[in-house]
């Protein structure tokens, strides 16, 4: 394994290599409750707590990997990133070249933002949309025959689709009355067709969201949309906004009932606080906890700054996963809510990590020679438990885990059965798996033996409202953020999309018999996938 840090020593990564020959292990008898571990391996950031003591960690290997953040400098680069440090570059080479400031959306509960440039920019983009919510609540801006609006159709993918939709299944009980969303992200047109079967097109806005303002899949989803209303004898002038970066193709005003900003210092994937995801939650929840939001994540970005690992919790999650993906050699990381109203938030976490760590050179444009990003999945427990846990307790392949619960239920009608409450049995069953995992259970019968020495933790919090979101994305934004600086990647870009992009435009040129020079092997590849195979066209 080599130095695992561009700025660090080489001696802490010996020295954790070394720790890692004989870590800590969880399923020896009175393991987990030595040294009152299980209380001491705790760590709290705004809402949340982090259980870790199931983590095969012990004191000298929390030393270790405080000693790794000081030596990455961890925490300064985040706040060298959060103050507007050109961040997002590979050192010598093309590349985006840009600040990093997705966390200047949310730094507006002080005086003093990081970077108040951003942060003012902001405000001018929140106070407009304040306006807007205003007017639409208000009955001031109303369909064609004078009624409100209820609905709203959010067009966009990836980072323009992933966290707004997460968050807004996450917070469904704190909706408006009468308000709902739908999202079209899909080029499959029966994404859009099923959606928009479900609404009444005259009572709905259309957010048409895309940073770059090109992304082939929103295009042809707005089109298909704009369509629609036409034909339904809606202008849609009169319904659609937009959301993209300035001087993009979608920024153009006229074609709008309004337009918001969001800037080139914002990733896609980091973009949920900034107007991609302000414009549809502020419609759904309202401008006022809109802010609880935001606030829950800016009260996170400021503890995330505290260099001491064991008072960080995004800090310790990042070195933690280190400790299991570069050291004990784990190659995914499940990511298990129990709590149904997180289920699409896996799937957000997936890209913003994914997209963001899954990166082989390093920021001087070196291969790297040690792992970077895991594959990150998951789904909501219980769910989970009668699906996959099968592998996560007895497989070959090591999967740590990251759980997140909440003490209390959304909506807080439960039914007690059998002596317990429906949120308890999901409570009780989420440490249950940490501690299975954990400890395991020693059979004769080897089919029935849990070897268990599994590493996980567990997030808990009191309950997901507007607020806890914040802080939870803010959570996993800065952990991934802390992970690229340990690896020393640029976590901020997404080159390894755009082959992909290019290749199927090719592929729709074949298709139409346009075979430019060159492009010969996706002409045959699309000839091998379609021949024999009845393609009749059904409009
Ligand atoms: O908001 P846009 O520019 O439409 O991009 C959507 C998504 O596409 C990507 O660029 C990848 O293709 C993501 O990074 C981004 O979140």
């Amino acid at each position: 394994m080599a130095n695992l840090c561009h700025l660090g020593t080489a001696s802490v990564t010996r020295q954790l290599q070394d720790l890692a020959t004989h870590p800590y292990n969880l399923a020896r008898e009175g393991a987990l409750q030595a040294d009152g571990r299980i209380e001491k391996y705790v760590c709290s950031s705004g809402p949340f707590r982090l259980l870790y003591s199931t983590q095969r960690v012990d004191e000298r290997v929390l030393d270790g990997l405080q000693q790794l953040a000081d030596e990455c400098g961890l925490v300064e680069q985040f706040v060298r990133m959060r103050s507007g440090e050109v961040m997002n570059r590979i050192d010598g080479f093309e590349c985006e070249n840009r600040q990093v400031l997705h966390t200047s959306c949310r730094d507006l509960f002080t005086a003093n933002p990081k970077s108040p440039e951003a942060t003012a920019k902001m405000r001018a983009e929140l106070d407009r949309l304040k306006e807007f919510l205003g007017d639409v609540e208000r009955g001031a801006i109303v369909n064609e025959r004078g009624e409100t609006f209820t609905t709203m159709i959010n067009v966009g993918i990836g980072g323009s689709d992933l966290g707004p939709r997460a968050i807004y299944e996450a917070l469904k009980p704190y909706g408006l009355p009468g308000r709902s969303v739908q999202f079209i992200a899909n080029v499959d047109p029966d994404d859009a067709a099923e959606k928009l079967a479900q609404v009444d097109l005259s009572r709905t806005l259309v957010n048409i969201v895309s940073k770059s303002g090109t992304t082939l899949e929103t295009l042809t989803n707005e089109l298909l949309v704009v369509n629609r209303l036409r034909e339904a004898g809606l202008d849609p002038a009169h319904h659609c906004l937009a959301v993209t970066g300035q001087g993009s193709p979608m920024d153009n005003p006229e074609k709008y009932l309004r337009s918001f900003y969001m800037y080139d210092y914002i990733g896609g994937r980091y973009s949920a606080t900034s107007m991609v995801g302000a414009v549809m939650l502020g419609f759904y929840l309202g401008y006022d906890q809109l802010l609880e939001f935001l606030e829950g994540a800016a009260i996170i970005d400021y503890t995330a700054e505290n260099r001491d690992v064991r008072e960080n919790v995004p800090l310790l999650m990042a070195l933690l996963g280190v400790w299991n993906h570069n050291f004990l050699g784990s190659a995914s990381l499940a990511i298990l809510p129990y709590s149904q109203a997180l289920h699409r938030f896996p799937a957000h976490l997936q890209q913003c990590d994914m997209e963001s760590n899954g990166k082989s050179v390093d920021r001087q444009g070196g291969t790297v020679n040690y792992l970077t990003g895991p594959v990150v999945w998951g789904e909501p427990g219980t769910n989970g438990q009668h699906a996959f846990y099968q592998l996560l307790h007895q497989g070959t392949e090591i999967v740590p885990v990251e759980f997140i619960g909440f003490i209390k239920s959304q909506y807080g009608s439960d039914l007690e059965v059998k002596g317990s409450s429906s949120q308890e049995k999901l409570l009780a069953n989420l440490l249950a798996q940490a501690l299975a995992m954990a400890v395991g259970r020693p059979d004769e019968n080897p089919n029935r033996n849990f070897a268990g020495n599994r590493p996980s933790m567990v997030l808990m919090a009191e309950r997901l409202t507007p607020q806890t979101m914040g802080a939870l994305l803010a959570i996993y934004e800065a952990k991934i953020v802390f992970q690229g600086f340990v690896w020393n990647i640029n976590s901020f870009d997404q080159e390894g999309v755009q082959l992909g992009k290019i290749l199927a435009t090719r592929i729709l040129e074949s298709m139409k018999g346009r075979v430019e020079s060159g492009a010969e092997v996706e002409k045959r590849f699309l000839e091998a996938a379609t021949t024999g195979i009845n393609t009749t066209h059904d409009g």
